[in-house]
């Protein structure tokens, strides 16, 4: 048998139209509601999850670009996860819950305050994914940082997070029987004032016995820095191979040990996204039709990046190279370079055919492939690159998390890969019990 790994999922369009533009739109949720969002997480929980994390974004991205955003809704529109948590707790009872916070938009008071609210509600099953993206600073009055600064900032942000959570001491008695709820003396009524942030102690929430689990995202050196430091969990993007695993677990680990913290304090899980199919036949039959990618699928693909790239790629040249300048300020670097790679002057039309084009995970080319053949992948890197899990990514769909996990829980079931039951420590137990 192998050893257990941790698996969760990854809303990845976040709190909004889920399904919109696939033949699953046609089951005929409301995604305004809860209980499509309320079906896939018991789905995900009876799949052993340890937690899902909510994408989000606060905005519709800039202002020149809103139509490319919205008109397939890529970019939008989103409602708030946090204010979908406590829906998805009440029909759960062990998956933990951790939607995206941006560090730059709410204030740390408020931040903490919520946290232990929802932590207190669901058990200990509330995490915070805490990302730092500045474009939508104009939304709330602020002003855009550079990127390390944004990272200063959510440094500050996080510490005082954990400062408020910690600011009852041991003040809390909670005896009845004299009457004696707290100890206001024991309580830290700090005051703070810091390169980004004002603020004061104690929350006047109630402590908890351990601080919500934070998840983070970010791949750069100042990502990787700030999951060894900072968090429980890192949400990590990376070719996977076992080189490629080894590798980005080692930078988050270096910054943990430097932080005083060991390999069992943070949890590296890499997202993935799935094709399951049902034989290795239909896998190849896939993977051969997307060899020639027909203009609509091109067109699908070209929407789909201008939306993330917040650049109209539709009116570019499809035979020419993306001209110099194209992409503003405003656009990530990662997202630059996941569309261009390390060919920026070949033509359009083949950077969209590449990633139209999908690759078989028997030969680790791609993410197609038949249940079995996930957990031999899954088994492997396991062994080979001391991996701790992954994130399956896709809307939190029922009809989309039944077709992903219902071949591929049994099979890694099987092979001891997936757990078959929770403990009852919440969050951070599903985390690191094992
Ligand atoms: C897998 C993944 C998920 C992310 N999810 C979000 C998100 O939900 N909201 C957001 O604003 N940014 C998200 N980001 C962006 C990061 O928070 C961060 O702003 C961006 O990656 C820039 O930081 P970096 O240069 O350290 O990667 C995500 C990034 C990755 C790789």
């Amino acid at each position: 048998m192998a050893d257990l790994q941790h698996f969760g999922y990854f809303f990845s369009r976040g709190f909004g139209p889920q399904a919109w533009g696939r033949a699953d739109w046609d089951w005929g949720h409301d995604w305004t509601k809860p209980d499509l969002y309320q079906q896939s997480v018991r789905a995900l929980e009876q799949a052993g999850m340890d937690l899902v994390i909510a994408e989000d974004a606060i905005s519709l991205g800039s202002p020149a670009t809103l139509d490319l955003r919205i008109r397939q809704a890529y970019g939008g529109p989103k409602h708030d996860p946090l204010l979908l948590a406590p829906y998805l707790f009440a029909a759960t009872e062990h998956i933990g819950i951790a939607p995206t916070v941006n560090a730059g938009i709410t204030p740390p008071y408020l931040a903490a305050r919520q946290a232990a609210s929802l932590a207190h509600l669901s058990s200990d099953r509330f995490g915070l994914n805490v990302v730092t993206d500045t474009g939508s600073a104009r939304h709330v009055g602020a002003a855009p940082l550079p990127h390390d600064a944004a990272y200063d900032r959510a440094e500050e942000w996080i510490t005082l997070l954990r400062r408020l959570w910690h600011s009852w001491g041991d003040g809390y008695v909670g005896d009845p029987t004299e009457w004696h709820f707290a100890d206001g003396d024991a309580l830290d009524a700090f005051h703070h004032e810091g390169a980004y942030f004002t603020a004061a102690g104690p929350l006047n929430a109630l402590p908890l016995d351990s601080d919500p689990v934070v998840v983070s995202p970010g791949g750069s050196g100042r990502g990787l820095g700030f999951a060894g430091t900072h968090s429980d969990v890192q949400l990590a993007l990376a070719p996977l191979t076992a080189d490629a695993v080894r590798s980005y677990r080692s930078r988050v680990l270096t910054a943990a040990a430097d932080a005083g913290r060991t390999r069992d304090d943070v949890r590296v899980l890499f997202v993935l996204k799935p094709v399951v199919v049902s034989s290795p036949d239909e896998a190849d039959r896939l993977v051969a039709a997307s060899r020639h990618p027909s203009d609509a699928d091109l067109r699908a693909a070209a929407v789909a990046w201008s939306s993330d790239s917040e650049t109209d790629l539709l009116a570019l040249d499809l035979d020419a190279p993306v001209p110099a300048g194209t992409f503003g300020d405003h656009v990530s670097a990662g997202t630059i370079r996941g569309l261009l790679g390390d060919t920026p002057d070949a033509p359009l039309r083949e950077l969209l055919t590449r990633k139209a084009r999908l690759g078989r995970i028997s030969t680790r080319e791609g993410f197609v492939g038949t249940a079995e053949e996930f957990a031999d992948f899954a088994e492997e890197l396991g062994a080979d690159a001391d991996n701790d899990g992954f994130i399956l990514s896709g809307d939190l769909h029922p009809a989309q998390v039944y077709r992903m996990t219902g071949e591929l829980v049994p099979a890694l079931r099987r092979r001891g890969l997936l757990r078959r039951e929770y403990g009852d420590g919440g969050l951070r137990a599903n985390l690191f019990d094992f």
